[in-house]
């Protein structure tokens, strides 16, 4: 077995673990419930058998007051397995997509270069919703299939014993069907996410891409690669039904050559007795007992036919935990830290022979890296684009660490202090920064949500940005859109110094902050940035030619390697 199989299998099994304990009460409830079906179908044979011999058979009164309630009894017991089973399904979901969620979030931007927004977004929410099926479903089915037919075969055997071994052999070959299709079935499930994967990730590549399409002509092709990819999705959704039918399908002929003999048996068996001249009454009983018999057959086959239904909901998982592979695990992210950096005097950052690959084939990203930014001082990476300044800030955030050497922070090795105090520490401002659809105070107290409202508007005067904020009709309570639409690039840079000056962190991660402005509004935004980076230890990637007056160290990168180092022009 190849190593993909052997996690998904152990992903699948770790999950039915889990939520076997909320699968228990629907199980016992499914079994009520064929138990239920045996007695309806008792009572509707008695009445059959009433009507059909007629006055050899006692009063059907009771039988039909049976029926009743047996149906009033399995409705109710049928309910509370759907509303336990539609529980156990939400409680999983929520579970395992918080588990997701905290993994993208671990990832970081790190995942972000890897994987496409549409593969995480897949992931997180129609994955995961797919699996509501295989809680809610496959969990009761795959102990029901085996002792719902027990029971029930173990009570038509108290009746007829071989009818009963009818059932069983022609339920044994049941398994040997489903086996067959099931293996159709998972591989057609995957091709259907994957295909639904590459549609989605088209489509918010284009929708983003969209002046770029419009201005080179290309809407007409674009559309048909849309329509083509809609249209491979469609045809894979086809092929699952399909499985799906046949494999149904394959229950249904072991139900009917079973229904078959079972009736012949009986319809012998009855001639045999009416040939000997049996009286009416004994032959009433009979004709009861056969019909019981035969009535069953549907029940006994109607869990093979949830099981095969649910092996739907298994290949989702199945699919589900091949994709959450390319999720990060808690501790390749971050080993669990629990030491608390001291940062009262401000914090040293140190890299100490730090070495990383993003991709073996490409060679080393950063190679031997090591300097020190002292506590309260900037540290300038310069280095022209791909020379690994990036990477470095990444992994100051924790979303990605060293293959080799470590990292430091007042001598305490990164990987060993606790994510929220590295979080506390740390301020970063990104090359676009992230805005949210809100208003601006909004943005600005994302911050920190409790902050005064003198806090704000200082944060404010001190991130220049109370000038434009002026002259905006609606002020702080200017609603804007999703990617700070609705704001000049500059603007939007200040919202993300104001929050900055406004969350106060002793280390500041600045990663190309102007490198999408114009000269004079980078010279502005530096001028804030200076400010901002007064009495804070300073990292500040960038191969703009401003940064010459920005003083402090400077550190030049080439190809993942210092070059020089030394003073930073002031
Ligand atoms: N997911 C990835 N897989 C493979 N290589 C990658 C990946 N992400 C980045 N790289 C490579 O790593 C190198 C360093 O990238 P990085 O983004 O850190 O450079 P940078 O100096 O910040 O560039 P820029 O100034 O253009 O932002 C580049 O050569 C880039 O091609």
């Amino acid at each position: 077995m190849n190593d993909d199989k052997t996690v998904m299998k152990a992903w699948t099994k770790a999950q039915s673990r889990l939520g076997r304990r909320q699968a228990m009460p629907v199980v016992l409830l499914g079994l009520a419930t064929a138990a239920t079906a045996v007695g309806q179908v008792w009572c509707v044979a008695n009445v059959l058998a009433y009507v059909l011999v007629g006055g050899g058979q006692p009063a059907v009164t009771w039988p039909l007051a049976g029926l009743v309630v047996l149906a009033i009894i399995r409705a109710v017991l049928q309910m509370g397995s759907d509303m336990l089973a539609a529980r156990a399904g939400m409680k999983a979901r929520a579970r395992l997509r918080g588990g997701v969620l905290d993994a993208i979030l671990r990832g970081g931007p790190g995942l972000l270069r890897r994987h496409h927004t549409g593969e995480l977004a897949a992931l997180a929410v129609d994955r995961i919703e797919a699996l509501d099926g295989f809680f809610a479903r496959w969990l009761p089915a795959s102990v029901l299939w085996v002792a719902a037919p027990l029971v029930i075969g173990v009570l038509a055997a108290l009746v007829q014993p071989g009818s009963a071994l009818i059932m069983a052999i022609c339920g044994i070959a049941v398994p040997f069907g489903q086996a067959l299709f099931g293996i159709g079935a998972a591989v057609a499930s995957r091709n259907q996410f994957l295909a639904m994967t590459r549609l989605q990730a088209r489509f918010l590549d284009r929708v983003r891409g969209i002046a770029t399409i419009v201005l080179s002509g290309r809407t007409d092709d674009e559309t048909r690669r849309l329509a083509a990819a809609a249209e491979e999705l469609r045809l894979r959704t086809m092929k699952v039904l399909r499985v799906a039918f046949l494999s149904s399908a394959s229950i249904d002929c072991a139900m009917v050559v079973a229904l078959v003999l079972v009736a012949l048996r009986n319809g012998a068996q009855l001639m045999a007795l009416h040939d000997q001249g049996m009286s009416a009454a004994l032959m009433a009983a009979h004709v009861a007992r056969g019909l019981f018999v035969v009535l069953l057959v549907p029940e006994f086959f109607a869990p093979f036919r949830s099981l095969a239904l649910a092996y739907q909901d298994r290949a989702h998982a199945s699919g589900a935990a091949a994709a959450m592979r390319i999720l990060p695990d808690a501790t390749a992210v971050r080993t669990a830290g629990q030491a608390v950096c001291e940062t009262g005097q401000g914090v040293s950052v140190a890299f100490e022979h730090v070495g990383f690959m993003w991709d073996p084939a490409r060679g080393a990203t950063l190679d031997d890296i090591t300097f020190t930014a002292p506590a309260g001082q900037t540290l300038v990476l310069c280095g022209p684009s791909g020379s690994g300044k990036s990477t470095v800030i990444e992994m100051l955030l924790g979303f990605i660490q060293p293959e080799s050497g470590r990292i430091t922070f007042n001598g305490v090795d990164m990987t060993t202090i606790l994510p929220e105090a590295l979080v506390a520490m740390t301020s970063w401002i990104g090359q676009k920064p992230v805005l949210f659809a809100g208003t601006l105070r909004e943005n600005i107290l994302f911050a920190r949500p409790d902050a005064t409202d003198a806090q704000l508007q200082a944060a404010i005067r001190a991130a220049a940005a109370d000038t434009f904020i002026a002259t905006l009709p609606h002020g702080l309570e200017t609603l804007i859109g999703e990617g700070g639409f609705g704001l000049s690039g500059g603007q939007a840079q200040r919202v993300a110094i104001a929050r900055a000056f406004l969350k106060d962190a002793p280390l500041l991660l600045l990663d190309e902050p102007t490198s999408h402005l114009d000269p004079q509004t980078e010279a502005d935004v530096f001028d804030s940035l200076r400010a901002l980076a007064a009495r804070r230890t300073v990292i500040l990637a960038s191969h703009s030619a401003a940064v010459d007056g920005f003083g402090g160290q400077r550190v030049d990168l080439d190809h993942g390697r210092i070059v020089t180092s030394g003073e930073n022009a002031s």
